[in-house]
């Protein structure tokens, strides 16, 4: 990417996680004793086991250890009346886990933090008046006039959203520097099970916390050593057809109960060719083997129909993978999770490009609606 490009380009990637780790393998007995879930039946718990073994999770991180969910019993309800400590549980912790990835895209990026003109923020954890960004840019120390859009509940395709906008902002207003911030706790959507609700095993099972950063610009400065990570070239945003209901968050007294379809990975391997066709077509692009994937890591079987649906050689979903493996879906801060993970494998692979040697890229993010996101992205030469 030329320097002085007018597209908007990722400068930085930051990322953060809480550091109390539980195995996937030990998950479903950690689980059990602390929800007091004595009341499931056998057939329940092997089958939480079951999907814990399938999930190719290894391990995820939370930021509440098991000694201080002890006395908080009263969340393990099905429909327990939770909403007010799990709202102060995440108000407190969500700008908090933000810093810390901030902080860290901020370091990579090298420019003083009064240069961040903008702040998108987004989580699917908690609402709050003000809302988290306010709270972030307190702790960041930001500007007074930094101008902040604050994004709740946007689904897990808003890891794409707070990125297509941060691109308009940036190529709409020379000398823009967007911080982009997604932070995600799972306090909201803990919960005990009742034995027809499957999707909220799931829920329980797929889910991890982390929080992840990006500093978005375009007309770079070459006078500064501002250095592109991954050029957004075009965005685009879809309703997948016949979709209604298959994600649907239910933001209650008991916090956010998630209904999933079990459609899901159908509707959403189905509902790709199409976007990856009108994403590429201008560029004459369309064997998808040919460009690098940052894939949400919505489910493992998601991941496995997408791979078949379109085709795809088995290390192309690489990255996602390994995140999945890794922490879980972290909700909107996947995306950029992934997209850190692939350029730093790309770089100790010895690779000529961030894409893993790739010129171009789709970004492909999914959430209620379902919505679905799609980018075009082009690497940058890996030059040390
Ligand atoms: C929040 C957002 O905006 C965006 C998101 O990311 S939302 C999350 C999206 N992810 C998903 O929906 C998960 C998709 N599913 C999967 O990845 C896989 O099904 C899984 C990893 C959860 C389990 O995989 P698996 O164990 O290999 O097999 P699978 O047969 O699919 O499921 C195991 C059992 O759970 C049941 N099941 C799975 N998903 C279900 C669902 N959504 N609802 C009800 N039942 C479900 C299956 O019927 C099956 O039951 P039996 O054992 O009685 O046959």
């Amino acid at each position: 990417m030329e320097k002085s490009s007018a597209n908007a380009a990722i400068l930085a990637i930051g990322t953060a996680v809480p550091s109390n780790c539980i195995k996937q393998a030990d998950f479903a007995d950690i689980y059990f004793s602390l929800s007091k879930s004595d009341h499931i039946s056998p057939k329940l718990k092997g089958k939480f086991k079951r999907i814990c073994e399938s999930s190719m999770i290894e391990k995820r991180h939370f930021h509440l250890t098991e000694k201080e969910l002890k006395g908080k019993e009263d969340m393990f309800g099905y429909d327990a009346t939770s909403f007010n400590v799990r709202q102060q549980m995440a108000n407190a912790q969500v700008p908090k886990l933000g810093k810390e990835a901030a902080l860290n895209a901020i370091k990579e990026w090298g420019q003083p933090i009064s240069d961040i003109t903008h702040l998108i923020m987004s989580t699917n954890s908690g609402t709050d008046m003000p809302g988290g960004d306010y709270y972030l840019a307190k702790l960041l120390d930001l500007r007074p006039s930094v101008k902040r859009v604050m994004i709740y509940q946007p689904g897990c395709h808003g890891g794409g959203t707070v990125l297509r906008l941060a691109k308009d902002i940036v190529e709409n207003n020379k000398g823009a520097r967007v911080l982009v911030v997604c932070s995600e706790l799972t306090t909201h959507g803990l919960r005990g099970l009742i034995e027809t609700s499957i999707d909220t095993v799931v829920q329980q099972i797929l889910f991890g916390e982390g929080a992840a950063a990006a500093i978005v610009g375009a007309h770079l400065d070459p006078t500064i050593n501002e250095r592109p990570v991954f050029e957004i070239v075009s965005t685009a945003q879809h309703i997948v057809p016949d979709s209604d209901g298959a994600i649907i968050g239910d933001i209650c007294e008991a916090g956010l109960i998630l209904h999933l379809r079990e459609d899901i990975p159908k509707l959403i391997s189905t509902g790709l060719e199409a976007c990856l066709v009108e994403a590429f077509s201008p560029y004459n692009i369309n064997d998808w083997n040919s460009i690098f994937w940052i894939a949400h890591p919505g489910g493992r079987a998601i991941v496995d129909d997408i791979e078949a649906k379109v085709g795809l050689k088995q290390e192309k979903l690489r990255a996602t993978r390994q995140i999945m493996k890794d922490y879980g879906n972290l909700s909107t801060a996947s995306l950029l999770f992934v997209m850190d993970e692939m350029r730093r494998k790309s770089l100790e692979n010895g690779q000529a490009t961030t894409g893993e040697g790739l010129d171009w890229g789709v970004l492909f993010g999914f959430g209620p609606g379902l919505t679905v996101e799609t980018m075009v992205l082009r690497s940058v030469p890996i030059t040390i």
